[in-house]
């Protein structure tokens, strides 16, 4: 990506951009930071779609205990070791990445902006990490696969319906998917108050409130209106009119199968012969598991603080699965993410690499494929000169030194 002499990031459109997702070329003006995508995302997204991104589940606790743990490790500032050779770049899954991130998956964060699966999908190719698209995703798998250039990581749940799951897997195979990315920490839901009070449901409903929220914000109206989808569309087909219109927390347990157990990780894992990426362990024995199950990754994850309540934070428990199981399979990591600065913290632990959820989101809703790409280039920014701080030029350096004693 370019930057002017300012070193501004740039905010115009990018190239191969789809109308939908033409920002405005003011619109992230100003932008130096992860909040600021934020705030500008809650201005300009419905209230009801920011808050399903913004929040938690209940009391919030295990959201919140993703920032505040983050942000209590300290670095260790290291100076005159020349740090002019410095490069982000790694490898991911066997993938040459610019830097050790993907974009995680976002279920119905595709609300944020009209065709935003395939705009942040875009965004990440050009700036070169691994895009992640869900199952819940509003564009399908074909819809993204035939909008982008290189292959992506296709994000799987698995319902009541074995057919249906084997039939998504077979898609992300046609698609080319390079990585199949099993969530196993969202087989029930954690109840996010917030998504009952603003009335969310699935597929997302148009009532008179919410309405008249979005006559507010038409720049959001009018990418959603262009957009190819508005509903699921990995689903299309699958939902029958009785599963219509349920609230979120009704629609998973009408749909998600909870007796998922290790048995069918043995399944896909048959069936599915890339790479397979196990997504949600918060506990040593359960990358064990994972390991042994044939998992290629695991990612280190309480689900951005929306399961379980009262879960250790992801940052808190990562330390101890890189050491139980780190030399078996590949730890990513994800949770908390804001900055450059986390993702540092994230490897000096033992992370190979991160997952950024809403780091990300806020970007699509602020200015869909530029602000996703915004996002991006902050994290990397923020990444090169914490290395260059830290007195390391390279991904591969980063380790427990690089942390200041507690
Ligand atoms: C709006 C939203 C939707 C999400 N949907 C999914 C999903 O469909 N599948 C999934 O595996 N994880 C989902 N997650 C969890 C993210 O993939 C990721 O684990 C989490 O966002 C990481 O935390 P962070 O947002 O603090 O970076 C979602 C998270 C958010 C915020
Ligand atoms: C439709 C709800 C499940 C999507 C998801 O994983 C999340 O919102 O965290």
């Amino acid at each position: 990506m370019s930057h002017d002499a300012t070193g501004a990031i740039p905010v115009g459109p990018h190239v191969g951009e789809g109308r939908a997702g033409v920002a405005p070329p003011t619109l992230l003006k100003g932008v130096t930071c992860i909040d600021d995508l934020r705030e500008l995302a809650r201005r300009r997204v419905p209230r009801a779609f920011f808050g399903y991104a913004n929040t938690g589940s209940y009391s919030l606790s295990t959201l919140r205990a993703n920032r505040e743990d983050m942000g209590r490790i300290r670095f260790r500032q290291r100076v005159l070791r020349d740090v002019s050779r410095r490069d982000t770049a790694t490898m991911m899954l066997g993938e040459h990445v610019a830097l050790p991130v993907a974009l995680a998956p976002i279920g119905i964060g595709g609300m944020q902006h009209g065709d935003g699966e395939i705009l942040a999908c875009r965004a990440a190719q050009a700036a070169g990490v691994p895009y992640t698209l869900g199952t819940l995703a509003i564009c399908s798998i074909e819809d993204v696969a035939a909008a982008v250039e290189k292959p992506f990581w296709f994000q799987l749940y698995v319902m009541k319906d074995r057919g249906f799951a084997r039939s998504l897997v077979e898609r992300a195979l046609v698609a080319r998917c390079s990585a199949l990315v099993l969530t196993v920490d969202l087989q029930v839901a954690g109840q996010r108050h917030l998504d009952i009070k603003n009335g969310l449901s699935v597929p997302p409903s148009l009532k008179l409130g919410n309405l008249v929220d979005m006559a507010r914000r038409p720049l959001w109206a009018y990418g959603i209106l262009k957009g190819r989808r508005r509903t699921f569309g990995n689903l299309a087909g699958h939902l029958s009119g009785e599963e219509r219109l349920k609230a979120l927390a009704e629609w998973i347990a009408h749909q998600f199968d909870p007796t998922l157990s290790w048995a069918d990780v043995d399944w896909l894992r048959s069936i599915w012969p890339g790479k397979l990426i196990i997504k949600g362990i918060l506990d040593t024995e359960d990358a064990r598991l994972a390991a042994q199950a044939g998992a290629d990754a695991i990612v280190v994850s309480n689900h951005g603080g929306r399961q379980l309540d009262g879960a250790p934070s992801s940052i808190s428990a990562l330390p101890r699965i890189v050491e139980a199981v780190g030399s078996d399979v590949e730890v990513l990591f994800d949770g908390g993410i804001r900055s450059g600065q986390d993702v540092m913290r994230a490897l000096a632990l033992g992370a190979r690499g991160c997952l950024i959820g809403r780091a990300y989101i806020y970007g699509l809703g602020a200015g869909g494929q530029a602000g996703v790409a915004t996002a991006i280039e902050i994290i990397r920014r923020e990444l090169d000169v914490t290395m260059a701080l830290c007195g390391v030029n390279r991904i591969e350096e980063i380790d427990r030194t690089v942390l200041a004693e507690p």
